[in-house]
């Protein structure tokens, strides 16, 4: 299972070995983070960054094995967009000379680099944005500006403390014609004494949710005062402005300025299954460790996960973790894909590719939040201590529902795209990829689900139908009541409510073709197929009703500790009391809470000042 999991035994070896390089070196300890102040915290950032690139050097580590580092240290950081935004964009809307000047740079840590895109007044409108870039072809340059208060940049991660460059997303104006928002590389920083260069304000935008989690990185604000820049630091792949100011197009849809964001949500859809994992690993080791109540005839207490209603709520989220994985896996394949596509000008894939990525990220994320809040309810009271690791779970990937595009707002693009689809498939044209199977309009809008009993659910085909005729018949009815309307445009607004709902449904669907998919290829190891089919069984019947469940979820019980076990982690990894391996639960929350700085004095700080004159007080008032 550890195979199927991480896809290959090549795979489980790299990550075996990294995890142990991370967990066996005391720099990457993170068990008191949550204890940390935020100053600290962000120093205790810098150091186990600067310390990871040093191994990373002496190791000679490939990528694979440098991401595989990174994800096991699992503290956000400034590397994160450096790594996964500032040289992918520039990689996308470069030029080779400007990829070959800036990512030399890039690669080599001479320069820390960050994505400056949101704004305090848009975010997820970047249309919106209010950052200008005016050319001034009396000097060759841009002036890059900030007009407004709300033209603010604000929560670009690394920016605040960090960054010595960006790449910065401004609305270029030339000839005094505005063209919309465009990429520019800027300078923020001296690279002598890390000062703001003359016209730059910069900070950090403040303390986020919950301790330790994503406090560790420095979102950032900052405003531009006519800050100066040489004409070739626009990227100019996609558009270019000449020496005398005339813009010029290049042959690639301007879509493609939205490329580092594609990449970036298909990388978190493993994020997500990785992180629901996690919480799922906690919530299953412990629920076989911890005990109460026993039966009535005074026989032993029982382990608390093979209570039914435990196995109801924490087995759909075990499936859900092993299907995410899963089709995170096919996005990675669709993406590598789709830009070796875009490589030879084909861009025909670029609209499934916007959608899959969109839709996934949103259906993953807000699924794998809402699931590791339950892990927590599931593990009682011990789960909201913060040594059970999932408050700072939770805080860490609670906004990964709203970075990288608020979920609503993607959803509803997916729903644009598949109201473009039907309204094709309405024309005649033959739908591929993963609304190839709306073409089989007429069957699906008439057909009956052949689903019975739970052994249906392991048909493939059953359920492959059931979710396909419930997606398609969502998107036609909502592409008829559209049509209705006055407009497209206000039917679209006034159905939207429905209209994310049958995205939901597409990219369900998209999820449980993915793991049907995996269930046929050649999976090795006994019992691993099969287990894997009670999985797929689960995610799906538990999308469409809870009924019947039960069957399955008696025949996953025996296997639940071994199957989350195949995720493979560390205890260090994992960082959680209630989710060891050898599951000594007990002694390690008591020797957590010793830990606490509230128990490094046994009076505690704040008595003589506050607690004591008040029980004088009180003592004295009782005496009168
Ligand atoms: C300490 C450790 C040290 C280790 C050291 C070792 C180093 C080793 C290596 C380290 C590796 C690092 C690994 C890190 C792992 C961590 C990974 C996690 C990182 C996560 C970080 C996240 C940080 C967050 C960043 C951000 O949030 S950036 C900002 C994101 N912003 C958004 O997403 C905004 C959302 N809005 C939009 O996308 C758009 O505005 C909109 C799509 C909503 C609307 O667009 P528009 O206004 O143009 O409107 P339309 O709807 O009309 O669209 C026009 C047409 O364009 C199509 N379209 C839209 N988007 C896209 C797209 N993306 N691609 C293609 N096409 C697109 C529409 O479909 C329309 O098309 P049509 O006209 O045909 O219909
Ligand atoms: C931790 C974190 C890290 C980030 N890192 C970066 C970074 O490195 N670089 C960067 O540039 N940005 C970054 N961001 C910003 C992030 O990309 C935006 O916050 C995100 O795109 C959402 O935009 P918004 O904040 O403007 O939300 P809003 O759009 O203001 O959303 C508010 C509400 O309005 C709803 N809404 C908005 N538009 C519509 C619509 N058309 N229809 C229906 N409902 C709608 C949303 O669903 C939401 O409920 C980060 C954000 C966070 C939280």
């Amino acid at each position: 299972m550890k195979v199927a999991w991480a896809g290959s035994r090549h795979a489980v070896e790299v990550a075996d070995r990294m995890a142990c390089l991370v967990a066996s070196d005391p720099v990457f300890r993170k068990d008191t983070r949550t204890m940390l102040s935020r100053k600290e915290l962000f120093k205790d950032t810098l150091k186990k960054a600067a310390h990871a690139w040093k191994r990373t050097v002496e190791l000679h580590l490939t990528e694979e094995e440098a991401n595989l580092l990174r994800l096991y240290i699992d503290q956000p950081g400034y590397v994160d967009l450096h790594w996964v935004m500032f040289v992918p964009a520039i990689k996308g809307q470069g030029t080779e000379e400007q990829q070959k000047k800036w990512l030399t740079m890039a690669y080599k840590f001479q320069i820390i680099g960050t994505y400056a895109q949101t704004e305090l007044g848009h975010g997820s409108n970047v249309q919106g944005l209010e950052t200008t870039a005016t050319f001034d072809p009396s000097t060759d340059e841009f002036i890059m500006h900030s007009p407004t208060l709300t033209s603010s940049k604000w929560w670009p991660g690394g920016l605040g403390k960090t960054s010595t460059h960006a790449v910065v997303y401004a609305r270029l104006i030339t000839e005094g014609k505005d063209y919309g928002i465009h990429g520019f590389i800027m300078q923020l920083r001296s690279l002598d004494d890390h000062s703001p260069l003359p016209g730059i304000t910069i900070g950090d935008i403040g303390g986020k949710f919950g301790s330790g989690a994503y406090n560790s990185m420095d979102n950032g604000v900052m405003r531009l005062d006519h800050v100066r820049i040489p004409r070739d630091q626009m990227l100019m792949r996609l558009a270019q402005v000449t020496r005398e100011g005339k813009y010029v197009h290049s042959d690639v849809p301007k879509q493609l300025l939205y490329g580092t964001m594609v990449y970036v949500r298909q990388t978190i859809v493993a994020d997500a299954s990785r992180a629901l994992s996690r919480a799922v690993c906690i919530a299953v080791r412990y629920g076989a460790i911890r005990k109460q109540f026993g039966s009535k005839a005074g026989g032993p207490e029982t382990q608390v996960l093979n209570y039914k209603t435990q196995q109801s709520r924490l087995f759909p989220f075990l499936a859900s973790a092993y299907a995410f994985r899963f089709v995170g896996q096919w996005l990675k394949w669709l993406y590598t894909d789709v830009t070796q596509k875009l490589e030879s000008k084909d861009f025909s894939t670029l609209p499934e590719a916007h959608a899959c990525t969109a839709g996934l990220k949103s259906v993953t994320t807000s699924a794998t939040a809402d699931a590791i809040e339950e892990c927590q309810k599931l593990c009682g009271g011990h789960g909201y201590l913060n040594s059970s690791g999932l408050p700072e779970l939770f805080a860490v990937n609670l906004p990964a529902c709203t970075y990288e595009g608020d979920n609503v707002v993607l959803l509803l693009q997916v729903a644009r795209f598949l109201m473009k689809t039907v309204s094709q498939v309405a024309s005649g044209k033959q739908p591929v990829g993963t609304t190839a199977y709306m073409g089989n309009i007429q069957h699906l809008m008439q057909c009956k689900s052949v689903v019975n009993t739970v052994e249906d659910w392991l048909n493939p085909a059953a359920i492959k139908e059931v979710f396909e005729a419930r997606a398609l018949r969502m998107a036609v009815n909502c592409a008829q009541n559209i049509s209705k309307a006055p407009s497209q445009e206000e039917g679209f607004s006034e159905l939207s409510p429905d209209l994310v709902e049958a995205a939901v449904a597409h990219v369900q669907l998209i999820i449980v073709t993915k793991f049907i998919e995996k269930l046929q290829e050649d999976i090795l190891g006994h019992g691993v197929k099969e287990q894997l089919q009670k999985l797929c069984g689960i995610y799906a019947l538990h999308l469409i009703h809870n009924e019947r469940l039960g069957k399955l979820y008696a025949q996953v019980r025996p296997n639940a500790v071994a199957l989350v076990d195949a995720f493979d982690y560390t205890d260090h990894y994992l960082g959680s009391a209630l989710g060891r391996y050898d599951g000594d639960v007990y002694s390690a929350l008591y020797k957590e809470a010793w830990k606490d700085p509230l128990n490094e004095t046994v009076v505690p700080d704040g008595y003589q000042e506050h607690l004591r004159p008040l029980l004088k007080q009180q003592l004295k008032l009782s005496r009168l």
